[in-house]
């Protein structure tokens, strides 16, 4: 069979993921295949036929639209991480026949990442049917993510809700995110249920959790559970249906539906997660969003059970996908926290969403130029379905041209960063050390050529962006740093443990605003500067309490900082890739870890290569990689000692000029291996 004939014949069977990167590699494909990898492309013709190509589910959709209003209950499960949320949904999704019993675990974490680290990214929506005392009730119940990163996440969940699940460990009891979304969700109004779970456990102390839950939340009458072995889960649907208030809204009146989230789907374009509050909205209905005043048709809709089923119609109190046909050429325009209304019949636009701030940034870089493309390619296609991470091209001397990623906070950041060493390679890229954003408050407004004032304030995410020294001193007023509210959690007992958490955070420049004693545990409160909590702070929590503390934290804006940019520099030449803004009282520290780290990394030349760490022209740090003294005399055998020292004044004169002219080749290894975490593939070498 011709190559292109064998290669069409292959991509019809090929899941979808794969073909991108085939197509890629063949340098050649089908039209079809064309229009399959990019659906913006897509006929009417084809988007029909797609949209055709969908689970419908007659019996179930007669049973769904049987339901009033009044027999809906939308609700999320919130818990600190790895207090068994998904888990939990899992086996409530079994009670309900929603999923088969015993399949695959944890059913809503779909994404790579959720099932390899065992952690929920992206919360997830599911409906299910669910009968209590002869009736039938639908619910919506949307699995959250319990990291503090993906928050902006957990808050955008609660405004398709109107009650909550708090779940919490019988083995830890409450932990810093129980507290942080206790009040998150209090905050909103949301009906509460305490499900305490893992009670199977063997060193589970569930009365204990039941008085935290009391005396730190006023909580009573927890439903005690294991998520694990089903125990007692039977008992939490008939809570949610007594305790959970039913949506509001109407089925006469003009729709109104809020966009949730969004994500990109490679056959069908970009879907949407709505949830309809008031009207009916059905197949080919014309809609408008309230901000953008575009217009769309609908193309397909219905329910998450727990993958799409198409229905005809979504109404007031339900939770639904929906696709546009044609499809939405943007994932941009469906901008989360947006109204859309039917055309003509406009309403009253909900408040919207906050947008979260990326606030931890790190350079991303290939090891060899030439694969720029290919990294820019892999970029794309991971941050499709992640807005929330903020891109930018950059160029750096010493590492070529990258990219300047931008994300919500370390964990994002990691979940990112081992997404794309799947995707790209991992030995072929360079992630530069995470830094935050400063804001650089000017002393000058200055006037620009049109005569307007100039910004009063700069936010830099990138050291290289720094002004020099003297711009500083001259023109700068202040410059400040992003502080966080921190929460800890840590048991009363041992009593080291405490001492131990106040000595780190005031190590790192933390003050103390609230600590208070909750049965057997007590919670900090800390204002800490967001600089160094990216440098592994939560680690250094765990490594000293024996991993028993928790954090959670929350923005508490920016407050003027003495901020220095600490350089490296080699033979006098700054490594601009290297370079970090860091607060004075640790950039001698910081500057002599540098020194001492790159040097173990960087080969032995010829001639001598001086690594030192400096701010402005004050060096704070300096090692030396002594030069390989070949020996140049070693042809000589006895003979006249002149011309042994001859040859080594020579050897002498020709390493001078080769470090006159800063001649230093610094291997991408050196790069990699003084920017990985630990050391990397490329340990350093012994001298
Ligand atoms: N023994 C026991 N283990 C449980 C129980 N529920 C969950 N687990 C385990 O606890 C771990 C975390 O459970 P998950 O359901 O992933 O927790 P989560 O809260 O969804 O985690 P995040 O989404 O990352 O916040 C898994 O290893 C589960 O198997 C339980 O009732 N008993």
């Amino acid at each position: 069979m011709p190559m292109a004939a064998s290669f069409r014949a292959s991509t019809a069977i090929l899941p979808d993921f794969l073909l991108p990167r085939l197509v890629r590699s063949a340098g050649w494909c089908s039209p079809k295949t064309r229009l399959r990898t990019n659906p913006s492309l897509l006929s009417q013709r084809w988007q029909r036929r797609y949209a055709s190509n969908v689970r419908a589910n007659p019996e179930l959709e007669a049973r769904v639209a049987a339901v009033p209003i009044e027999r809906m209950r939308n609700f999320c499960v919130i818990a600190h991480i790895d207090h068994g949320k998904s888990t939990l949904s899992d086996r409530l999704l079994e009670l309900t026949g929603t999923i088969k019993p015993g399949g695959s675990a944890q059913v809503l974490d779909k994404l790579d990442v959720e099932r390899e680290r065992g952690i929920t990214v992206k919360a997830q929506t599911c409906t299910m049917l669910y009968n209590h005392k002869g009736e039938d009730y639908l619910l919506h119940l949307v699995d959250t993510p319990g990291h503090v990163d993906f928050r902006a996440e957990v808050a955008r969940s609660y405004a398709s809700c109107n009650g909550a699940l708090l779940v919490v460990d019988a083995s830890q009891g409450v932990q810093a995110q129980t507290v942080a979304n206790f009040y998150l969700a209090f905050a909103q109004g949301l009906s509460m249920i305490p499900v305490i779970n893992k009670v199977d456990l063997q060193h589970a102390e569930p009365q204990r959790a039941v008085e935290q839950l009391k005396s730190t939340f006023e909580l009573e009458d927890p439903v005690l559970v294991s998520a694990k072995t089903g125990l007692n889960v039977g008992g939490i649907l008939p809570a949610v249906i007594e305790r959970v208030p039913p949506p509001e809204g109407g089925v006469d009146k003009p729709l109104k539906m809020l966009l949730l989230d969004s994500w990109y789907s490679t056959y069908k374009g970009v879907v949407l997660l709505v949830r309809v509050f008031d009207g009916v909205v059905k197949q080919g209905d014309q809609i408008m969003s309230v901000s953008s005043k575009l217009k769309y048709f609908v193309g397909e809709l219905g329910i998450q059970y727990p993958t799409e089923v198409a229905t005809s119609s979504l109404r007031a109190g339900q939770v639904g996908y929906m696709y546009f046909n044609p499809g939405m050429k943007n994932i941009s325009d469906a901008k989360l926290g947006d109204t859309f209304c039917h055309v003509g019949k406009e309403v009253e636009p909900f408040r919207g969403f906050e947008e979260p701030q990326p606030m931890v940034f790190v350079g991303a870089f290939p090891t060899n130029q030439d694969e720029f493309q290919k990294l820019e390619d892999s970029i794309n296609q991971l941050t499709l379905n992640d807005r929330s991470i903020t891109l930018a091209k950059e160029s750096s001397h010493a590492l070529g041209l990258g990219w300047r990623l931008g994300f919500l906070g370390t964990l994002h950041c990691s979940v990112f960063e081992d997404r794309l060493r799947q995707e790209f390679g991992g030995s072929e890229l360079l992630i530069t050390a995470p830094t935050v954003p400063f804001k650089i408050v000017w002393r000058d407004v200055g006037k620009n050529k049109a005569g307007e004032d100039g910004p009063k304030e700069t936010i830099i995410t990138n050291p290289a962006l720094y002004p020099e020294e003297d711009v500083v001193r001259t023109k700068v007023e202040e410059i400040q740093e992003p502080f966080v509210l921190a929460t800890i959690t840590v048991p009363a007992e041992p009593a080291e443990f405490l001492g131990h958490v106040i000595e780190l955070c005031q190590e790192n420049r933390g003050t103390q605003v609230e600590l208070t004693w909750f049965a057997t545990q007590v919670i900090l409160k800390y204002k800490l500067p967001l600089l160094q909590l990216v440098d592994n702070f939560f680690g250094k929590l765990k490594g000293i309490t024996k991993g028993y503390a928790t954090l959670d934290y929350e923005d508490a804006g920016y407050m003027k900082s003495d901020i220095v940019k600490l350089e490296l520099l080699v033979n006098k030449e700054p490594v601009d890739a290297i370079a970090q803004l860091c607060h004075r009282s640790s950039a001698e520290r910081l500057g002599r870890m540098w020194v001492q780290r790159f040097k173990s990394f960087v080969d032995r030349q010829l001639f001598e290569i001086v690594v030192q760490a400096a701010i402005g022209k004050r060096v704070l740090a300096r090692e030396t990689v002594q030069a390989f003294r070949k020996d140049v005399t070693a042809k000589l055998y006895g003979g006249d000692h002149t011309r042994r020292k001859k040859l080594l004044e020579k050897q002498k004169a020709g390493k001078k000029k080769l470090r006159a002219i800063g001649n230093v080749i610094i291997d991408q290894k050196a790069f990699q291996g003084f920017l990985s975490k630990d050391g990397g593939e490329s340990k350093p070498k012994k001298k």
